[in-house]
């Protein structure tokens, strides 16, 4: 990973970069609109599903990856989109493969791939810098992007970087490895959740009374679905918190002594590395009955946390994962029109969580109108 990933930084300037990330994700400018962007994606990509068997897995990453790529840099679909698609799957092989460096090997196509985007990026960044510079508008211009946030940064992160060709490239360089911890949790979250419901009639049956009701509603009065609108659904929201804690998608956090620590009357040396097990956490039977038991039910009594001692599927503290909320609306927008819309059948798979959360068969479905 780059000297500059969000995921290494240490001190103020991670501090400033996760704080500017974060204060873009909660404005109420970008709630509103990436709501839109994401139903108009969900029902989209759901409706090119239709009476055909889909691998899940793959399919739900071309909602997820288009949100992404727009919270970013604001790119519709295109051949813009269809480049960085392609060139970051080549990218991500290499983060964790054998660190050879010739023409052929994955770590030499994983490096060329990144440079194609990179040139890219750069592009995007500086055409983005001389609208911002020619128009004079900081103050007065939606910030519409990650893009946007960091260029109109006032707090000195990039200034000091002082010309301006430096700052295009920390922030073209930042863009890239932020796509990194959003590019494969969300899918993995919606393909769990499809099959945790699956295996689970009456969750799923709650589910969809429940989302009904919203739909009828605003078939009603015909208004627009908002951001609280979506966040609103108590059973919904259970049925996410229930699915990430099964998930696990992120199993463990590492962390770096800077100095001698005594945590419960252990000692950890200074330099020594940490891993904190959250999967120990979410199946512990101590912290949740029956742990091993899909039950959306349960979150009724403990509430809806974003995260606490026993829920940090998005981690917690200074690193508390910046796309939290943005997780949980596309799962809800997901799982509205999925289950308002559609019915599915979903062939036997299985889950395998090592090196990493995925189904053993990319979990295969067939979609079906639910009126047909
Ligand atoms: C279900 C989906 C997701 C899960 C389970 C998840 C989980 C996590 C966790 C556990 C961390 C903390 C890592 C640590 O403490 O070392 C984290 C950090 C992070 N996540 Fe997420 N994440 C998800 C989705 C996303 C999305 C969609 C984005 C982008 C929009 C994102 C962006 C980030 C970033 C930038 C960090 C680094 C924060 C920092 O170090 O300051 N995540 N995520």
């Amino acid at each position: 990973m780059g000297e500059h990933s969000i995921l290494q930084l240490n001190g103020n300037m991670h501090k400033k970069l996760h704080s500017l990330i974060a204060v873009f994700l909660k404005s109420p400018q970008f709630k509103a609109q990436i709501t839109t962007d994401i139903q108009y994606s969900v029902k989209q990509c759901l409706a090119s599903w239709t009476n055909k068997t889909i691998y899940f897995q793959d399919e739900v990453k071309k909602i997820t990856f288009t949100i992404l790529i727009k919270v970013l840099m604001s790119i519709g679909p295109g051949e813009d989109l269809d480049l960085l698609k392609r060139e970051f799957g080549e990218y991500i092989k290499g983060l964790i493969c054998l660190p050879i460096k010739f023409p052929g090997t994955t770590l030499y196509k994983s490096l060329k791939a990144k440079e194609r985007m990179m040139k890219m990026v750069r592009r995007i960044v500086k055409e983005r810098m001389k609208q911002i510079n020619d128009n004079n508008a900081e103050d007065h211009c939606a910030v519409n992007d990650v893009v946007d946030a960091l260029l109109r940064d006032k707090s000195e992160l990039y200034n000091s970087s002082s010309s301006s060709s430096l700052m295009v490239e920390m922030i073209s360089q930042n863009i890239i490895e932020f796509m990194i911890p959003g590019e494969e949790t969300l899918p993995t979250a919606m393909t769990l959740a499809l099959k945790f419901l699956s295996d689970s009639p009456l969750a799923l049956s709650k589910l969809k009374e429940e989302n009904m009701e919203l739909k009828k509603q605003k078939t009603n009065c015909s208004d627009d679905y908002t951001w609280t609108d979506y966040m609103s659904l108590p059973f919904t929201q259970n049925v996410i918190s229930e699915t990430l804690r099964m998930a696990n998608i992120v199993n463990g956090i590492w962390r770096k002594a800077v100095k001698d620590v005594e945590i419960k009357g252990y000692l950890i040396p200074k330099d020594w590395c940490v891993m904190a097990s959250l999967t120990s956490v979410h199946m512990d039977e101590k912290n949740y009955e029956n742990p091993f038991k899909f039950d959306p039910w349960r979150w009724e009594k403990i509430g809806v946390v974003a995260s606490n001692n026993c829920f940090t599927p998005f981690g917690s503290g200074h690193r508390l994962c910046p796309g939290l909320e943005l997780s949980r609306l596309e799962l809800s927008i997901f799982l509205h029109h999925l289950v308002t819309t559609y019915r599915w059948v979903a062939e036997r798979d299985e889950i395998v969580y090592f090196p990493t959360v995925k189904m053993k068969k990319k979990l295969p479905i067939r979609v079906q109108p639910i009126n047909t």
